[in-house]
């Protein structure tokens, strides 16, 4: 059957971008049919730079010819436009809402600053300070785990929920970060949980899909530095 125009979805986006992977799990997970449009942000399409004025990143999900811009705003978009496909991503209780959009805003807010770091800086006093700042927000995240959680799989519980999306698309940096500082930020002694949530997360054919492999980071990474490509 074909899509009516107001009906396509597109997706801007770039392949090692944590934040894009969020909106294509989103999609998954609801069974959304859609374009990717893989931008070079060294060259940013005029179809990047009209959707998304203000901050020019990616993701940017357009809907028929409605633009909707930062990942967590699309997460939560795509979970009410499709809401009577697949799992809920945000939680039918107000007060569960408000904790689960809380720690997705903490994600943002602790996990996202360091990483950046970590990823593309040289500088060894910033790298150390991230290193640490990482490891307090993950312990942190452990604690909120064991109390979204209740004993279940993922914050959501049952099933994945905005916090799942928004600390999983890290993972496969999480884990870029293990290769090159040979730290453990998910640690079976330090954060049990989530070293086995990190587990479920994987598994979700949502997620499989679309978490880049490390090893394939830590190339992208080589590449990057060397060719002063660096970017946000
Ligand atoms: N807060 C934004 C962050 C998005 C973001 O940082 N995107 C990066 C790719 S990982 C980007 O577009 N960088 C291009 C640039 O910095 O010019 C969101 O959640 O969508």
């Amino acid at each position: 059957m074909r899509i009516a125009k107001e009906d396509e979805v597109k997706l801007i986006g770039r392949w090692p971008s944590p934040f894009v992977a969020r909106a294509m799990i989103a999609l998954n997970l609801k069974g959304v049919e859609y374009e990717y449009l893989p931008d070079d942000l060294f060259n940013k399409s005029e179809l990047l730079l009209k959707s998304n004025p203000v901050y020019k990143l990616v993701p940017v999900l357009i809907h028929g010819d409605k633009p909707v811009c930062e990942s967590r705003i699309i997460v939560e978009y795509i979970d009410q436009v499709w809401a009577s496909s697949g799992p809920s991503i945000l939680p039918a209780d107000p007060y569960d809402r408000a904790i689960a959009r809380f720690w997705a805003a903490y994600v943002d807010d602790k996990i996202a600053p360091p990483s950046r770091v970590l990823a593309w800086s040289k500088d060894e006093k910033s790298i150390a300070e991230a290193r640490e700042k990482l490891l307090a927000a993950v312990l942190q995240l452990e604690e909120a785990f064991v109390k979204c959680s209740k004993g279940k799989s993922f914050f959501g519980g049952d099933t994945i929920n905005l916090v799942d999306i928004t600390l999983g698309s890290f993972l496969s940096w999480l884990k870029v970060f293990e290769i090159i500082t040979g730290i453990n930020f998910l640690d079976k002694t330090k954060t049990p949980r989530l070293v086995e949530w990190a587990e479920c997360f994987r598994s979700v054919d949502a997620a499989k899909e679309v978490l880049p492999e490390a090893e394939k980071l830590v190339e992208f990474r080589k590449f990057a530095q060397a060719a002063g490509r660096v970017t946000g």
